[in-house]
Order: C-alpha cells, then sequence, then structure tokens
C-alpha cells in the first residue's frame, strides 16, 4: 500500500550540496506496522517528509495506494518529535485536537465531537479536554498530539521520532499506546526513530538505514510475540538477538559493509548467541 521506490533526496542552496538520502527503496502492507531506524543525520526526517508529501524528492518517488505523492495524501496523519511546537497555546486541547476534522467537510459538528472524545479517551486524557497545551506535561501534550492524528481517523500514520523529547518512563508508556492503538485500528504505521531498543520493541518489521550516503541497510523481520510489555519482552532472548542483530548492522553500515559482506557470512537469528 506504500511504496518507497528509489528515493533519493539531496538539498542545494547557499553553495551547500547535501545529499540527504542516496536509494531508498521498500514497502508496507496495510496494516503493518514497521519502524525505520539509523543512525543521526542520516536522512529519517528527511524521508519520512517525502512520504508525507511535505518535501519534493530529487528522484524516485513515493507511491501510496497506486498514487504518486505530490503533496500531503488524503488520509495521512502525522506526529512530529516536537510536540510543543505542533499544538496551538491558544486553543484548548479539545480544539487542537478538532482542527485537521474541519477539513473534512462531510463530517458534521456532532461527529466531530465524537471523534474528539474517542481520541482523548483513548489516549488517556479524557479530563484534559478544556486545558490548554501549556498546562500539560511534555507526555500529556505527545499524547494530545497523538489523539489529534487518531481522531482523524488516519488510514496512514507516521510518527517521526514522536517521543525522543520525553522521559525514559512516559516514553514507555506511550510505546505501549502506539502498539494498542495500532492494533484496534488497523491503521499502517510507519514509525522513525533512532532508538533500536525502540524500533525493535515496537516494529513488526525494522527498516536499517545506513549513515549518509544514505541506503537500506537491511530489514527484519521481528517476531517476537504480539503481545508485548515491557518487563517480559525486553528480558526476551529474542529481543537481545535482535536489537543486536540491528547494532550490528548499523555498526557495519558506517563502516561501509554489510553484517555478512565478504567478513562473515551473515547467521540466521535463531543461531545467534
Ligand atoms: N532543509 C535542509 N537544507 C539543507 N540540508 C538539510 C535540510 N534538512 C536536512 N538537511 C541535511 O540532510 C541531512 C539529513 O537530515 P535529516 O534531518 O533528514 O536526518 P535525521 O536522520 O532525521 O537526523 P536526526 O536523527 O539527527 O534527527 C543532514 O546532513 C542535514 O543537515
Amino acid at each position: 500500500m506504500l511504496d518507497v521506490r528509489a528515493l533519493r533526496k539531496v538539498y542545494e542552496g547557499h553553495g551547500r550540496h547535501v545529499e540527504a538520502v542516496r536509494d531508498l527503496t521498500f514497502s508496507l502492507d496495510a496494516g503493518e506496522l514497521v519502524c525505520v531506524v539509523g543512525p543521526s543525520g542520516c536522512g529519517k526526517t528527511t524521508l519520512l517528509k517525502c512520504v508525507a508529501g511535505l518535501l519534493e524528492p530529487t528522484s524516485g518517488e513515493v507511491v501510496l495506494r497506486g498514487q504518486r505523492v505530490t503533496g500531503p495524501p488524503p488520509g495521512t496523519a502525522v506526529v512530529f518529535q516536537e510536540y510543543g511546537r505542533s499544538l496551538f497555546p491558544w486553543m484548548r486541547v479539545r480544539d487542537n485536537v478538532e482542527l485537521p476534522l474541519r477539513q473534512k467537510k462531510h463530517v458534521t459538528k456532532a461527529r466531530r465531537r465524537e471523534l474528539v472524545e474517542h481520541a482523548l479517551h483513548a489516549v488517556g486524557l479524557d479530563d484534559t479536554a478544556g486545558a490548554y497545551p501549556w498546562q500539560l506535561s511534555g507526555g500529556m501534550q505527545q499524547r494530545v498530539a497523538i489523539a489529534r492524528a487518531v481522531a482523524y481517523e488516519p488510514e496512514v500514520l507516521l510518527m517521526d521520532e514522536p517521543f525522543a523529547a520525553v522521559d525514559a518512563q512516559t516514553r514507555a508508556d506511550l510505546e505501549d499506546l502506539v502498539r494498542r492503538l495500532w492494533q484496534e485500528l488497523g491503521v499502517t504505521v510507519l514509525f522513525i526513530t533512532h532508538d533500536i531498543d525502540e524500533a525493535v520493541y515496537l516494529g513488526e518489521r525494522v527498516v536499517v538505514l545506513s549513515s549518509s550516503p544514505t541506503v537500506v541497510q537491511e530489514q527484519l523481520t521481528v517476531d517476537l510475540p504480539a503481545r508485548r510489555d515491557h518487563l517480559h519482552t525486553r528480558a526476551d532472548p529474542r529481543f537481545t538477538q535482535l536489537r543486536t542483530r540491528v547494532y550490528e548492522e548499523i555498526q557495519a553500515a558506517k563502516r561501509g559493509g554489510g553484517v555478512g559482506g565478504a567478513v562473515a557470512p551473515p547467521q540466521p537469528l535463531d543461531k545467534m548467541p
């Protein structure tokens, strides 16, 4: 349903020439939750902006439901890292969540209110509808941003390092929230992170990017149980195997090769220590 094909993006201007991503090709099936992980500065945000139709690729393309993406595609919601900048401080929480719904002309006011209530309930913020964002903690503000995306009833949810700025406990809670919403809503999720543990904990599949010049280094299926929790999943030996493998891939990418390469053939995951 979502295809990234030979995507390349070069930023030009002010005497600079930055090849942010060189050649990215991967796909998401409908209803998948895929994490993209890569080192800092490898072009993850650039990739997400191209997928969201906010940035034009230099070459290659993003195709969503068979249509080439040339602007923000309908049915797609984005959650960015900087929740503080994505919420309007002069609008109450309920109005922030409702705002994108106003674009949907066929949705009545009563239905909008219902969707907002339901979304705030889904993220555990029933009591904050009348508050202003600045009256909430960072983690709560990010929940509002997620509620806004959920209320929009997207088919595709794009998330760009959404939990990078919150504390570890809140982050763990928000990761569980994303998996729960994904399971309940059947939405297709592309989740960008630089955190290997987060990618393996959340994803059904992990796309590993190399460092610049950026290509897809590896794709791994995460064969952990669908029901995950921080206590048990992170203690699962399989979790450790997978995170080790992703870590090795990223290290190999920095050296300019794959884990397998000419040096050592890749070990099947089930044979890894
Ligand atoms: N608007 C821009 N103009 C010029 N160069 C840019 C622009 N945006 C990003 N870049 C450059 O493109 C490269 C990739 O940046 P990008 O933000 O996509 O990486 P990232 O993987 O998301 O980084 P991080 O993990 O640190 O958030 C960097 O070298 C960055 O300096």
